[in-house]
């Protein structure tokens, strides 16, 4: 990959601090596995806003496949449909989400709210009609993170050839994506008016926006801090999720991303009330080294150790794991 691209995709923003808290903290926490009571089959079959996953790992929303591997978003979403898992469409997707359904698995779309709300709308509809099965809307970015490799590198754009394909307007023109601040608890109110399809709000941190949320009447919250490419110094996400866990007190689902690496850290995110994870890098890193059967092996192989850390945990079902069953050292 050109080292340019791969900077954009590694990378976060300021110091990169979060990023590389987002997997320390998993470092820093142990499993109390149970023992003896996990007989009979195990099940890692989960549904979240009404999509049926085969594994609760899910992948999250990434830009700019086609950087990474020409087959794209195809390729991305072919490989999670492999798996039986969701496939979160970002908005800055460079092949047009109808094409992506083509692969046949489940898809989200991931918005970035516009300040032109005609053509929120607009692409709002076009997931629906693509067959998006929820909206994933993105709230931790109302302005753009500052990426200092991508500062350092020039890289400010698509290259020539390469376009946000969900961007263009009713006439064919692409859009460039903006970051909206003026964007507040009223725009959720708003979309839930104009889909019927569930909101899960992207990025949530704070109990009391977890708390927001669920009087919003949302499907649920991802607890995010963007793989640390917005604000850097943000907490791990591991760490955000237990008040969150406990702010929405069970009405929603709570899902994490940032820093899931391997399968004993989808069961810690799982035993501290997570429904499910996403994961961004190590999705666009089995794309670039594969294509879709990259992507098929990342992903398999994320759910093949969590089967076996579930078994070693004394878990039968993901929703066996208990909080007590992690300790932090
Ligand atoms: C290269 C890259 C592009 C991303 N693009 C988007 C995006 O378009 N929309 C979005 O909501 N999040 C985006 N994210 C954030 C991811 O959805 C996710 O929060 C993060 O990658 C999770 O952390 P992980 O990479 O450690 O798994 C991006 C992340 C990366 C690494
Ligand atoms: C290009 C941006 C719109 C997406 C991105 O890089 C991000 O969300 O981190």
């Amino acid at each position: 990959m050109d080292p340019v691209h791969q900077d954009f995709f590694e990378g976060g923003a300021g110091r990169e601090r979060t990023v590389a808290a987002n997997e320390r903290a998993f470092q820093r926490r142990w499993i109390v596995p149970r023992v003896l009571r996990a007989t009979g089959d195990r099940d890692l079959r989960t549904t979240v806003a009404g999509t049926p996953l085969a594994a609760p790992v899910l992948v999250a929303p990434t830009a700019f496949h086609r950087l990474a591997h020409p087959d794209g978003e195809t390729a991305t979403a072919r490989g999670a449909a492999a798996v039986g898992t969701a496939m979160v469409v970002s908005m800055a997707a460079t092949q047009p989400v109808e094409e992506i359904a083509s692969a046949g698995g489940p898809l989200w779309f991931q918005l970035y709210p516009q300040p032109d709300l005609d053509f929120t709308e607009y692409v709002v509809k076009r997931a629906e009609s693509a067959g998006c099965r929820a909206l994933v809307v993105t709230v931790d970015s109302p302005v753009f993170g500052r990426r200092e490799r991508d500062l350092r590198n020039g890289f400010t754009d698509l290259p020539s050839g390469y376009a946000c394909e969900n961007m263009r307007d009713a006439a064919g023109r692409v859009r460039s994506i903006a970051m909206d601040a003026t964007a507040g608890w009223d725009r959720i109110a708003w979309l839930r008016g104009v889909t019927g399809l569930p909101i899960l709000l992207k990025g949530i941190l704070h109990p009391a926006d977890a708390r927001l949320a669920v009087e919003h009447g949302v499907a649920g919250v991802i607890v995010s801090n963007h793989g640390g490419r917005q604000l850097d110094g943000a907490i791990p996400t591991l760490d955000a999720l237990p008040a969150v866990v406990a702010a929405v007190d069970g009405q929603i689902p709570v899902l994490l991303d940032g820093g899931v690496r391997c399968g004993t850290d989808v069961v810690v995110a799982l035993a501290l009330g997570a429904r499910a994870v996403l994961v961004g890098r190590p999705v666009v890193r089995g794309l670039a080294a594969g294509g879709a059967v990259g992507v098929r092996e990342a992903l398999e192989r994320l759910a093949t150790e969590l089967d076996l850390a579930l078994a070693l945990a004394g878990a039968r079902r993901p929703v066996d794991l208990t909080p007590d069953q992690v300790v932090t050292r």
